[in-house]
């Protein structure tokens, strides 16, 4: 699956309905039992949730956008099928969550690309389902540190906290999810499947249990003034890093 909504492949309600409607589609379908995300915008693998879906809308929107980012995330850390990231670009936050949502990753090792759930350098704090599926991946306290932090890591220290698996030049990158996909796709799918569930389950059944709790916390949060007004001169400090 590859993302190609220019110019950052931002995570809009449009670009996120379309995703849970292709990975849907592709659970269904018997003869494919894995998926490599990448991106088709260049250097950008995704610049994470769209900040002009959580700015200046009404509750209601508010509410239908963040119930379609927890369908996103419930139908990918709970698929079935075996899920590669091949991370061709940055990804903060929101991008970050879809390649830590995949069995493995691999990232191009291009110094400039960079990775992490950056929330707070947003004024904003990841809720605690991306915060699990980080600590499941890196651990604890180097997701403790990293997230209070709002660290976005070079591709290299990514690798060494353990945030991707794999670092390959960019010429090498398709061949090598290719190459993990084969790999895992090599185990009997009923073990390998049975196995995820048993790692995962307990995460993804918090949100179930929590999911419009959790959609009431984010409308409550996000409507407060002080948080538009940081989400506001954010998005001011983009466009201002252009000129
Ligand atoms: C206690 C209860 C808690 C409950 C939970 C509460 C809250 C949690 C809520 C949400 C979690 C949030 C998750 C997120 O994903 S927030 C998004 C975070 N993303 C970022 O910080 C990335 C921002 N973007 C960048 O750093 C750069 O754009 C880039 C990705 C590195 C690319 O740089 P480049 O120089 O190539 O491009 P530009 O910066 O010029 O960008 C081009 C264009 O795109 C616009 N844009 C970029 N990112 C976003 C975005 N995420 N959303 C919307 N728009 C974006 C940018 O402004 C430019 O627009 P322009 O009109 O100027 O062309």
């Amino acid at each position: 699956m590859k993302f190609k909504s220019p110019p950052v492949n931002s995570l809009s309600l449009d670009f996120i309905t379309e995703f849970c409607i292709g990975l849907e589609k592709l659970e269904n379908n018997r003869e494919c039992r894995g998926v490599i995300f990448t991106s088709a915008v260049p250097n950008i693998f995704s610049s994470g949730l769209d900040i002009t879906e959580m700015c200046g809308k009404s509750m209601e929107h508010y509410a239908e956008f963040w119930r379609a980012v927890q369908e996103m995330w419930l139908r990918l850390y709970g698929s079935n099928m075996v899920t590669v990231a091949a991370v061709n670009g940055s990804s903060p936050a929101g991008g970050c969550l879809i390649a830590l949502t995949c069995d493995y990753r691999i990232m191009v090792e291009n110094p400039k690309f960079v990775i992490g759930l950056n929330e707070a350098q947003l004024g904003i704090v990841a809720p605690f389902w991306f915060k699990d599926t980080f600590v499941n991946t890196v651990g604890h306290r180097v997701a403790e540190r990293s997230l209070q932090l709002g660290s976005l890591h070079s591709a290299s220290e990514a690798h060494r906290l353990g945030l991707v698996d794999e670092l390959v030049p960019e010429v090498k990158l398709q061949e090598k999810a290719a190459a993990v996909m084969a790999q895992w796709l090599a185990l009997p799918d009923h073990a390998r499947q049975l196995t995820k569930s048993m790692m995962r389950k307990a995460v993804l059944d918090r949100l179930v249990a929590h999911r419009e709790e959790d959609v009431q916390n984010f409308v409550n949060f996000i409507s407060k003034e002080s948080i538009q007004k940081s989400l506001r001169m954010y998005m001011e400090m983009l466009k201002k890093k252009k000129r």
